[in-house]
Formats: structure tokens, sequence, C-alpha cells
């Protein structure tokens, strides 16, 4: 097998017990270049749709909403406002995620990170490995593979994940890319941009459940909250039927905001005992709720259980941030009025998260139990 694999991400973590462990697992980008006709045992699933049935398309579901952000501004028109947010409360209950139009983020900006990913997983392997660190901890940080414990089976992806926000925070790894050598000035510009649309989008998400505009966003802070981005390459794979790209998983963030490019047709979602793949347009951006804001709203939102298949033809890329208060922040659920039953606590940030990544990955939202009553 080894011989096969030829390239391998070698990722240190530090398991359960506090033992610092490394594994070794096959670069995908590598293995898919030797265009396989087999999957790799490392990858097969039994049936990727388990228990929990088929995939379908969505036609019987209501669409996914397509939110106009420029609709949701204070000093718009009133009427499409509350129409606009009267979409995004009922399409967020139903989906857990919104297509996210008129955002404002130029298309210069977008096309400047699309280049530059495609430029850095362009470059020959050992020359991105030398551009960046290489994953030391189970957070998904640096070059590598995603996370997934020793018994489990592999996802068919390359990862690169990064920490933007707050300045200098990368836990003291040089993983952002040296090449293409504006790699980090066009991610940090995107994101810059990205995080104004998601701040209004925090106040929006308040009010579209009849809460005080501040709900949400009074956790966050200009520098100190975190944005993580993280970069998911999904090489073309020999066996979409028995392998996935990312494992089934809520995010831990408060917001997630998505990009992809090359093809669109890889997210799925877990609705009505089915996996749904989203009709997503291939270059919209697109906001999935996560964790931390189902905590948030007290479980009126719900962080969507959802994971990438793979294509047998086609690669894709997603961009995704996540979006998340100060480590050190305390959330307190927003009770909508006095009969609404309390379902989460108050729980400290940083403890969710690390809980998050010590149960993770799982076959059911189970992270999400540490913060019920
Ligand atoms: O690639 C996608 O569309 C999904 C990515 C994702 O779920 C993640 O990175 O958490
Ligand atoms: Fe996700």
């Amino acid at each position: 097998m080894e011989k096969e694999i030829g390239h391998f991400h070698e990722a240190s973590f530090v398991d359960q017990d506090g033992v610092v462990r490394t594994s070794k697992v096959p670069v995908v980008q590598e293995l898919a270049r030797q265009g396989l006709t087999h999957l790799p045992d490392w990858f097969k699933r039994v049936h990727p749709d388990g228990s929990k049935g088929s995939s379908v398309w969505s036609d019987e579901l209501d669409p996914v909403p397509s939110i106009k952000v420029t609709r949701l501004r204070v000093g718009s028109n009133p009427g499409e406002r509350a129409q606009e947010l009267a979409k995004l409360a009922h399409g967020v209950k139903e989906w857990g995620l919104f297509l996210v139009m008129e955002h404002g983020i130029a298309s210069h900006v977008l096309q400047d990170v699309m280049d530059v990913v495609k430029g850095f997983f362009g470059l020959p392997f050992e020359e991105k490995k030398a551009s960046v660190g290489s994953y030391a901890s189970v957070d998904n940080i640096g070059y590598g593979r995603n996370f997934v414990k020793e018994d489990q089976p592999l996802d068919w992806i390359d990862r690169l994940g990064m920490q933007a926000a707050p300045k200098g925070c990368d836990q003291g790894l040089n993983v952002w890319p040296k090449r293409p050598a504006n790699f980090r000035p066009a991610v940090e510009k995107y994101v810059e941009e990205a995080r104004k649309v998601l701040d209004e989008l925090l106040q929006a998400l308040a009010e579209a459940l009849s809460l005080e505009q501040q709900t949400f966003s009074q956790y966050f802070d200009p520098i100190e909250s975190e944005i993580k981005v993280r970069i998911n390459y999904y090489p073309p794979c020999p066996r979409p039927d028995l392998a996935l790209g990312i494992t089934p998983h809520s995010d831990a963030s408060a917001l997630t905001l998505l990009m992809q490019f090359e093809s669109g047709g890889g997210l799925q979602v877990y609705k009505k005992n089915k996996w749904v793949t989203v009709p997503w347009p291939q270059e919209t951006l697109l906001l999935n709720i996560g964790d931390l804001l189902e905590i948030m709203s007290n479980g009126k939102f719900q962080s969507p259980w959802h994971r990438a298949i793979t294509q047998m033809r086609a690669e894709r890329f997603s961009v995704v941030l996540f979006y998340n208060p100060p480590s050190s922040a305390e959330i307190d659920p927003a009770k909508a009025g006095d009969k609404d039953e309390v379902v989460y606590k108050k729980i400290n940030v940083g403890d969710y998260v690390k809980n998050y990544y010590k149960v993770n990955p799982t076959t059911n939202k189970e992270a999400i139990t540490f913060a019920r009553v």
C-alpha cells in the first residue's frame, strides 16, 4: 500500500489521554493524480449513506432561501426589509443555511482568493509542504488531512487551515503559505470584507427571531473574535459511492460562510431522514448556522448536520470561514419570552470548542449535548 500511496501527511495530535501521537495518512491530491480506478481501503465506507437513508436532490423541499444583504440594512425600504427578515427566519429554520446575495464583496476579491488557492494546490507536494507547517493539533490548523479518529475511514480531502483573527494568533505555527506570494493578503482581504457581512447577518438573524438586534452580536469583539479559514480541496474520486469528502458533522462555529469553485454539488445536509444535495449555485456565497448560534438562540435556529460528497470527474474547492466570539466569552441562550423553555445553558466558548474537538467526529450531533440543560 505504501508504495502505491507515495506521499503522506504526517500529523501529530494530542489524544484523549493527553499523549502526543503521530499518524500518517495519504495525500489525496497525489493519489488522484495517479488516476486510480479503485479506491484504496483507507477511504472505504461500507455504506456512506449508512442507516440514514439515501441521498436525494431537493426537489420536494422548500427552496434554500436567497437572502439579499442590501435589503437587510437599516435604512433600506422597510417593507422589503421586513419581507427579507421573514424569509430569513423561515429559511434558516427549514435548512439551517441560506445563500448570501448582494453582499457587496467585490468580485475581484473573490477571484483573488480562488486564484491563490488554485495556485497553492497547483504547487508540487514538497513545495506545498515547505510552504506551510503541518497539522500540530486536532483543531485543523495547517496543511494536511481532515482529522478523523484512528479506526475511522479517511475523508477524500486535503485541507489547509489558518487562523485569520485575532491577528497574530496562529498558535506559533507557520501555516500561511508563502507561495503564491499574495496568498495571505488575498485571503485576509476577503476575511475583512466577509466579516462586515457576517456582523450584519448576526444582527439580522436576531431580528428575524424578534430578538433585540444585539442579542447575538453582543458576544463578538472587533479584536478578539476568532475567524478560522479552512480550505477544502476535493480531488476527483474513483468511487464517490464508497467515499466521503467530509464526514458528517455540524460546525463548532457561530456562523460559517462558504464559497466554492471549480464545481458545485458537493454539500449535503441531512433532512427528513435523507441526505439532500444543497442546491447551491457554484459562485454564490452560502452561510450555515453553527452550534454556537444554535446555543445562543436557545435552539430556535439549528446547526445543520452536513457532509461533503465527492465526484468522479470533477474537483471542487471550498473556502470556509468559521466566525466565533472570543474563546473567553460566556454565551447565554436568549429567551424569547417568559414561556420560552430553556434548552441550553450558559457556556464558555473556549470550553465548547475544546469539547467539540474531543468528541468529534461522531455519528450524530453529540457535541452540542455539552450545552444542554
Ligand atoms: O465543502 C463544503 O461544502 C463543506 C465544508 C464543510 O462542511 C466544512 O469545512 O466544515
Ligand atoms: Fe462544515
